[in-house]
């Protein structure tokens, strides 16, 4: 049978990858499709010295390949969210399916894409974009797909978890180990979108879709990064037998649902808290599965290509079917995506860490737990460190579980004390179900 002919765009980490990947398992995806992928069309502005495209046509121009009358698909890898948006409407337009590992153009103009799909019969494929090699929206659009989604909570942003490990582990500098991450192509072009956060928003924006049923939504999704944490919320976290992560947590509740990536304390012993390093790990809890765990690594070149190429390889085994007939975009027929709604931040409960520095005054602690009771707000646990002479005094406390709104005016009450030194750092809690 003729070969099914792809076009790359973008030939940095995953394109690289893509094409050595297309290449080492070209025999057996060959033997699974029946017939052979061949690249015929790269766009890239420069060779890569990681991979090896011989003669395969170049364009420097990446539009060339959406009007390539050749091309099956097109896999979309250069990332950002105008010219590859352009160019991903632009192949669609002209009957193209596309691949693609880009999260924020996913996240960002998704709606606009797969309604642009729809009405012109083609599919748009995008594992790569969320954890990276863990086929975690295979399992939630196929896998889990008996199951009312309660809630899904990861780590899934590779360079931040590579971050956080690092400093927990060897005491390393923040500074240094994002250096390291962008060296071994893990970071996004811009860096802030790891550790900010906003990566993360944008996968967990596509997961919370597909796990309800719910159209994009980006902009609902609060934010919060790990560039404020430090080595001493590190260690405290430690001392009450909790970790740090960095979660995208979606959970469904009798009144709408909730979308937030923050840093967060999960015990010691739950399995996510052991998933380190570059590693991703998604959990989902569905009512008829109960909890499962999704685990590898969430970025890098050949771990994403992989999810790259497992795209291209069934699209390139359905090429034929109607795309009403294929798995809706995001998992729901598009007429059956539900538009509740998503809660305020001010909404949620949860149990919170506690981190300030006070002058060593009588009735510093006393006004401290005086203004937590007048909010409603119960303490589980308490530190406050000895220390020499005059030094501000740390201390570090854990809630039961309150309202945000709750917590916050409480906080912003101690903020204001003359004894208080300093920003207050406040971090939720969350123990995943143990
Ligand atoms: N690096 C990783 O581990 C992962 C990356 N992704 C996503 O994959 C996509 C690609 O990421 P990387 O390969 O890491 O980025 P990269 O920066 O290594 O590669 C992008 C390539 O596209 C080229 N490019 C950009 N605009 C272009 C244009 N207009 N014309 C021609 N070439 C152009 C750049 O020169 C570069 O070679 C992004 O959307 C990223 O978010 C997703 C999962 C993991
Ligand atoms: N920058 C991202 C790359 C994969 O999505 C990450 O570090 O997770
Ligand atoms: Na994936």
């Amino acid at each position: 049978m003729a070969p099914v002919k792809v076009g790359i765009a973008g030939l940095g980490t995953v394109g690289s990858g893509t094409v050595n990947v297309l290449q080492s398992s070209a025999a057996d995806i060959a033997r699974r499709i029946g017939r052979p992928i061949e690249i015929t069309h790269i766009g890239a502005r420069r060779p890569n010295p990681h991979c090896d495209i011989g003669d395969i046509r170049v364009s420097a121009d990446v539009m060339a390949l959406a009007d390539d009358p050749e091309l099956d698909i097109l896999i979309e890898l250069i990332g950002g969210t105008t010219v590859a948006r352009e160019l991903v409407l632009r192949a669609i337009a002209n009957g193209k399916h596309v691949v693609t590992a880009n999260k924020a153009m996913i996240a960002e103009h998704g709606n606009e894409i797969f309604a642009a799909a729809a009405e012109h019969g083609v599919d748009v494929a995008f594992e790569a974009s969320v954890a990276g090699g863990i086929p975690i929206l295979k399992a939630l659009s196929e896998g889990l797909a008996a199951n009312r989604i309660n809630w899904v909570a990861g780590i899934i942003n590779g360079t931040g978890n590579f971050i956080l490990t690092e400093m927990r582990e060897k005491g390393r500098d923040f500074a240094d180990v994002l250096k390291e991450a962008q060296e071994l192509g893990y970071a996004e072009a811009d860096p802030t979108f790891d550790v900010e956060g906003i990566d993360a928003a944008h996968k967990l924006t596509i997961l919370a879709s597909l796990a309800f049923g719910i159209p994009l939504q980006f902009d609902k999704v609060y934010t919060e990064g790990i560039s404020k944490l430090t080595a001493e919320d590190i260690r405290a976290a430690d001392h009450f037998g909790y970790v740090i992560k960095h979660l995208g947590i979606a959970r469904q509740t009798s009144d709408g649902v909730e979308l937030r990536v923050h840093p967060t304390l999960v015990p010691k012993e739950v399995l996510l808290a052991n998933v380190n390093g570059v590693k991703n790990g998604v959990m989902v809890e569905g009512d008829a599965v109960g909890p499962t765990l999704f685990y590898g690594a969430g970025a890098g070149s050949l771990p994403t290509a992989s999810a790259v190429v497992a795209d291209v390889i069934e699209l390139a085994r359905t090429l034929a079917v109607p795309q009403a007939d294929r798995v809706p975009y995001l998992g729901f027929q598009t007429n059956g995506l539900s538009d509740q709604r998503v809660r305020d931040i001010d909404e949620v409960e949860c149990s919170f860490y506690v981190r300030l520095h006070v002058r060593d005054r009588t009735g510093v602690l006393a006004d401290i737990t005086r203004i937590l009771s007048e909010q409603g707000i119960s303490i589980e646990a308490l530190h406050q460190q000895d220390v020499d002479g005059d030094s501000p005094v740390p201390i570090v406390l854990l809630t039961h579980t309150v309202r945000e709104s709750a917590m916050r005016q409480a906080l912003e009450q101690i903020g204001a004390l003359g004894d208080v030194i300093g920003d207050i750092m406040r971090i939720r809690v969350d123990t995943l179900g143990a």
